[in-house]
């Protein structure tokens, strides 16, 4: 059994079909390793709650911890809700949605202890990564995105906008002290600010599989947002 701890935390909102089997692959995929998982649910109105206070019943209060806001607030600040609540020694943040494979998980541990990584980022644009389901205009936004981000700030890393990532603890706690972002920009502002700190990151090839249940939230708002966040890097302080 690995000492170390890990605290895995998954935001929902509207997962009630995905829970369950996202968190039994966890479960399957963490053998011999010291975790917990805490769900971030935003009173999701298909009633992830509930499906989540059912699935800590069967796999105990220690292993599922279950929290959340009053409303829709965001994922970066879902992420940060969820950080007060890991006893880990780190953290692994991942979609709810089945496209993040739990299986990645162990990679990213071995990963980590190969060089003493303070973050191991999955990446979906390096090795054999990858992207799976989405339609051209999603593929479109996600290149983009990481193109704009890399020439205008060269952070160093080749998926900035991808979420599924180990940090150390401490590390975690420092980069989000230092993030504004609250929406989806948020993965690319830890990346660029993990940059500015000088952490070391690690990047293991992930396929990334759309969702079959439910709808991504990513909407023009989101993307607005990302626009906006990216400018702030170049605003004057
Ligand atoms: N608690 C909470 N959870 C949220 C919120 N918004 C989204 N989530 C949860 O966050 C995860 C990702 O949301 P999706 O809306 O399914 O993301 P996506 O479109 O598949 O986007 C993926 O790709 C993006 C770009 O590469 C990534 O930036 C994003 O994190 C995600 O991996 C899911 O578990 C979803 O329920 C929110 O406001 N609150």
């Amino acid at each position: 059994m690995n000492e170390l701890k890990y605290s895995i935390i998954l935001p929902t909102y509207n997962e009630s079909e995905n829970l369950p089997l996202i968190i039994w692959l966890i479960i399957q995929h963490m053998e011999n390793e010291n975790f917990e998982i805490i769900i971030v649910d935003d009173n999701s109105p298909d009633g992830t709650t509930q499906v989540a206070k059912d699935l800590q019943k069967i796999y105990g209060d220690e292993k599922i911890v279950v929290t959340g806001r009053e409303k829709k607030l965001g994922l970066g600040s879902a992420y940060i809700h969820g950080i007060k609540f890991a006893k880990g020694d780190f953290v692994v943040i991942m979609d709810a949605d089945l496209s993040h494979h739990p299986k990645f998980i162990k990679q990213f541990i071995k990963h980590q202890k190969e060089k003493d990584y303070d973050i191991v980022t999955g990446t979906r644009y390096a090795g054999d990564g990858g992207v799976h389901g989405w339609n051209l205009k999603r593929k479109a936004i996600s290149r983009t995105a990481n193109y704009i981000t890399q020439v205008l700030l060269r952070p160093g890393v080749s998926d900035l906008t991808g979420s599924f990532r180990l940090y150390k603890k401490q590390v975690l706690e420092k980069l989000v002290q230092s993030c504004i972002s609250k929406g989806y920009v948020f993965q690319m502002e830890m990346m660029v600010r993990a940059n500015q700190f000088g952490f070391s990151v690690g990047e293991v090839p992930i396929s990334f599989v759309d969702r079959q249940f439910g709808e991504s939230k990513l909407g023009g708002n989101e993307i607005f947002q990302f626009l906006k966040g990216l400018l702030y890097f170049f605003a004057p302080t």
